[in-house]
């Protein structure tokens, strides 16, 4: 009789025991309408350093009034900078109301119900293994695949689903950079989960950016340095938030969602990349 292939689950590598020091970025309170928001919807923030603090453009509302209005970002973000984080041989920004917590809903019961889901597989050390996670790709070219941990994302509708596209429109106008293909990852709850790992794949544009729009529960993204592996920046990645990586940050960090046991809760990440 045939031997039945062993499928395991790809078993991270943090202790998700130490997620309770959590860092949160420091966002400028820099207007009376920031202030008014804050009072409403707490930051939690830890990190003190103010230094690299880092200005970058900011959506204007001309640029608000481009966006649909069912899926428009937070009302104050074209006032809030984002934060730059403090992080060596990195660039690193987070963007914490990239959308309102209404798009925040609706975006992820709407992604949530899209038909592409599946739950990829990997080849480790010989043996096969199901991702801790459920993932699905779109491209704005359908030859363009994404090829990553001996799997292959390829696009899985011809074009982008609306809410999708109008996710990346905004992003494109807020950031002046183009995006084109965008890998989602849902974590059903806290024990879904991705490992440490660096996106510096070929067929992506070296140094390119990488976009991160998170809706659902709140998960933490743990940054490690390669060469040094006792440097770790843990960052809460809210409902709405938008962290992007540029530059070499791929080059020199690793980057990971650990499973978090307490969490009940989804979260669906949409990733903007760009392909050659
Ligand atoms: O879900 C996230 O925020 C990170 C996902 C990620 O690192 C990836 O898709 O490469
Ligand atoms: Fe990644």
């Amino acid at each position: 009789m045939a031997k039945r292939k062993r499928i395991i689950d790809v078993e991270e590598t943090i202790d998700s025991s130490s997620m309770n020091q959590r860092q949160k970025p420091r966002i400028a309170m820099n207007s009376t309408l920031d202030k008014f928001l804050a009072s409403n919807r707490p930051f939690r923030e830890t990190t003190k350093d103010k230094q690299d603090d880092h200005k970058m453009a900011a959506v204007t509302s001309d640029q608000m009034d481009k966006n649909p209005p069912h899926l428009q970002q937070a009302s104050a973000s074209h006032l809030r900078s984002p934060h730059k984080l403090s992080m060596t041989d990195a660039e690193v920004f987070y963007y914490s109301s990239f959308l309102s917590p209404t798009s925040c809903t609706s975006l992820y019961s709407t992604l949530t119900s899209l038909p592409y889901w599946q739950r990829p597989t990997f080849k480790i050390f010989g043996r096969q293994a199901h991702a801790a996670r459920l993932t699905c790709s779109f491209s704005s070219h359908p030859s363009k695949e994404y090829r990553y941990s001996g799997t292959i994302a390829g696009a899985d509708a011809p074009t982008y689903p609306l809410p999708i596209k109008q996710v990346k429109d905004s992003l494109e106008l807020l950031l002046h950079e183009k995006f084109n293909f965008v890998l989602l990852n849902w974590y059903r709850d806290g024990n879904d989960s991705i490992g440490e790992h660096a996106d510096d794949e070929r067929g992506l544009i070296p140094n390119g950016s990488i976009a991160c729009v998170s809706v659902g529960a709140e998960r933490t993204l743990v940054f490690r340095k390669k060469n040094e592996k006792s440097q770790v920046k843990k960052v809460i990645l809210e409902a709405g938030s938008l962290i992007v990586m540029k530059g070499e940050t791929q080059k020199f960090w690793k980057h990971g969602i650990p499973k978090e046991r307490k969490v009940l809760g989804g979260r669906i990440s949409l990733t903007f990349r760009q392909l050659e």
